[in-house]
């Protein structure tokens, strides 16, 4: 099932009559439950297309559909809808100081008129090795823990994508392999499609799907099966296609 699609995604930056495609004609389709890594060198696009995915920032033109839904036509509802089908992780943790764990996690819970029960809350805690610190402030835990913290509050209202830019990137790499397998397991046990952004080759590599950003466009190194057959499903003018390699073709254009 496609739970992410975008088409001729594009973020134009101008300055003193200088123009960045930072995202450029970007066409993407994501499935249901796939870990996507995004990587590329700095000033590829990767941020500006994260943002542009979750509606933090708008596109000049193209669309993001997610569940079907174009996210740039939701208008003010787009903060409720974020809030219910993407969460969303950054490098920096976003805790309330003066909360605890558990209140900074359970803080959106029985908002905009829906009730969610606390169980989750409690399988997310034990599943993220929190169920100790569940009193503990954000100044009395370590980076790692706080990221934990983060990811538990961004899955808590069980979105069915989640984005994270970089999540891991400031903490040491034994700790942030840690929290980023954590983060790998805690999707894949809930069914949720992930896409991250990140610099690490080694957990680029494993994902279902690896897009590499370059100038502004995409493409896609490894396709998982259902991404390779809704992208050529999709894909009116098949003979744009272009093949590089056993591997690597390029899908956007
Ligand atoms: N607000 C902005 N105004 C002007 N140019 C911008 C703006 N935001 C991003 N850019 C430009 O768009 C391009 C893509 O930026 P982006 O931050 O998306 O890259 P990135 O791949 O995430 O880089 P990094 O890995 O260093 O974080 C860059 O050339 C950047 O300078």
């Amino acid at each position: 099932m496609e739970i992410l699609k975008t088409t001729d995604l594009s973020k134009y930056y101008s300055h003193n009559g200088t123009v960045t495609k930072a995202v450029d004609h970007v066409n993407i389709s994501i499935c249901k439950g796939e870990y996507v890594s995004i990587i590329g060198q700095s000033g590829a696009g990767k941020s500006t297309l994260l943002n542009l995915l979750c509606g933090l920032d708008k596109s000049d033109a193209g669309k993001v559909f997610i569940k079907g839904t174009s996210i740039y036509d939701e208008g003010k509802n787009l903060t409720v809808f974020r809030r219910w089908n993407i969460g969303l992780i950054f490098q920096s943790y976003n805790l309330m100081p003066f909360l605890n764990v558990w209140e900074n996690i359970i803080l959106f819970l029985g908002i905009d008129g829906k009730s969610l029960g606390k169980v989750f809350a409690y399988e997310l805690l034990e599943c993220l090795e929190l169920s100790a610190k569940k009193s503990s402030f954000p100044e009395e835990l370590s980076g790692g823990q706080q990221q934990r913290v983060a990811i538990a509050r961004a899955l808590i209202m069980k979105p069915s994508i989640v984005l994270a830019d970089e999540p891991t990137v400031n903490l040491d790499s034994k700790t942030g392999s840690k929290v980023f397998r954590l983060l790998l397991d805690v999707c894949k046990r809930f069914d949720q499609t992930l896409l991250i952004v990140t610099h690490n080759e080694m957990l680029a590599k494993e994902a279902d799907t690896i897009i590499r950003a370059v100038d502004g466009t995409a493409v896609c190194l490894v396709f998982s099966v259902m991404t390779y057959w809704n992208s050529y499903r999709s894909l009116e003018k098949r003979r744009l296609w272009k093949k590089r390699g056993n591997i690597m073709l390029n899908i956007w254009m």
